[in-house]
């Protein structure tokens, strides 16, 4: 379905980004555009990849402007520009709202009116009973995302999106603080041991997308099955790992923390569709006519379960280990660690 298209990435200098160049750029792709703000980070690629195939794009999405230049003969677009640290976004809502929502609005906009055939918008299982700026954000972008969806025909566009849980050692995440915990020889500072959290890695979040891409309708939201573990699990499997002694130290839970994320409302649940290894949350289609709104509801409510990840499978430390041994991060690491 790629060949010879011209796919962009919104936020392409991102971990996911350069995980979707790896995965596309030896295949019968046309071009990828990389759209993001940073020069730097963008010169940094051009360095690296030395590829015709890949075109860089300076703009922001709060700036519709820039978009629609960017998104001239664009087939599809990957829409993963964000801002996602939840104290920054706790600090400052407002920068939330302009990158998270309103820059989703102006991504969809833009492209409904460059043409382009489908976008897949990313989200975060912090958008599901949200409790902080970050996932409040997310969850404002899920809605714009489904109000645009149902307001233009699925034969201009189809928008979809996916909601994943944690990307295994994505920048600023807990995995490479922890390593670096290690590397200083301190105690790894766990908030709370029974903490539970989805663990996904970089290339199952590009997988996701993809299938979001080929099975999503529009108005659709795709979440992956994906295992979770607690945060104790986590700490004793990259000590084992590591053959790391200094052990942990228990710090209590930070701001706008959860004991566990919810990839599958109740709610959501009544509208989803079992695919294997994905769920499908079909989109709310119900008539939004206000009298119908107040006299009709649906009796299901309150039967349903949500999916989060303290009823999810979870990871022992034996297979936390082997997960982590698959990540390319990790396997640096435990070279460095071993041999200085
Ligand atoms: O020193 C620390 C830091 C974190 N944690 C725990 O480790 C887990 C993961 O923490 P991260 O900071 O890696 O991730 P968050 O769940 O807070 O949020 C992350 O995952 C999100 C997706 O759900 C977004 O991608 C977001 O940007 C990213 O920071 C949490 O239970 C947290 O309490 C510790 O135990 N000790």
């Amino acid at each position: 379905m790629f060949k010879n298209k011209v796919l962009l990435i919104t936020g392409g200098t991102g971990s996911f980004g350069n995980a979707v160049l790896n995965r596309f750029l030896e295949s019968n792709i046309g071009e990828i555009r990389i759209f993001s703000r940073d020069e730097k980070k963008q010169d940094d690629m051009r360095h690296f990849y030395h590829s015709n195939k890949i075109k860089y794009y300076i703009g922001d999405v709060r700036n519709i402007e820039s978009l629609k230049e960017a998104f001239c003969g664009v087939d599809y677009i990957f829409h993963s520009a964000a801002l996602k640290q939840v104290p920054s976004c706790e600090f400052f809502p407002m920068e939330a709202v302009k990158t998270n929502i309103i820059g989703t609005d102006n991504v969809l906009t833009a492209a409904i009116e460059a043409g382009v055939k489908k976008v897949i918008c990313l989200s975060t299982d912090k958008a599901a009973y949200p409790i902080n700026a970050m996932g409040t954000s997310k969850a404002m972008m899920e809605k714009v995302m489904a109000a645009k969806a149902r307001m233009v025909s699925e034969d201009k566009i189809q928008i979809c999106g996916t909601r994943y849980g944690n990307v295994a050692c994505s920048r600023g995440s807990v995995i490479p603080l922890f390593v670096e915990q290690m590397k200083a020889g301190e105690p790894l500072t766990v908030t709370k041991p029974e903490m539970t959290r989805f663990i996904m890695t970089l290339e199952e979040a590009v997988e996701l997308v993809i299938f979001a891409f080929l099975e999503g309708k529009s108005g659709d939201i795709l979440v992956q099955k994906a295992p979770a573990c607690t945060i104790k699990t986590l700490a004793l499997a990259l000590c084992e790992l590591f053959s790391y002694k200094e052990g942990i130290k228990i710090i209590g839970m930070r701001h706008g923390e959860k004991m566990y994320e919810t990839l599958l409302t109740r709610e959501e649940s009544l509208l989803s569709v079992d695919m294997g290894n994905y769920y499908r949350i079909l989109p709310d289609n119900r008539d939004l006519n206000y009298d119908i709104y107040f006299t009709k509801g649906d009796k299901r409510k309150g039967r349903a379960r949500e999916y989060n990840s303290k009823n999810a499978a979870q990871l022992g430390v034996e297979e936390m280990k082997e997960k982590l041994l698959n990540i390319p991060y990790i396997m640096k690491e435990l070279e460095h660690f071993k041999n200085p």
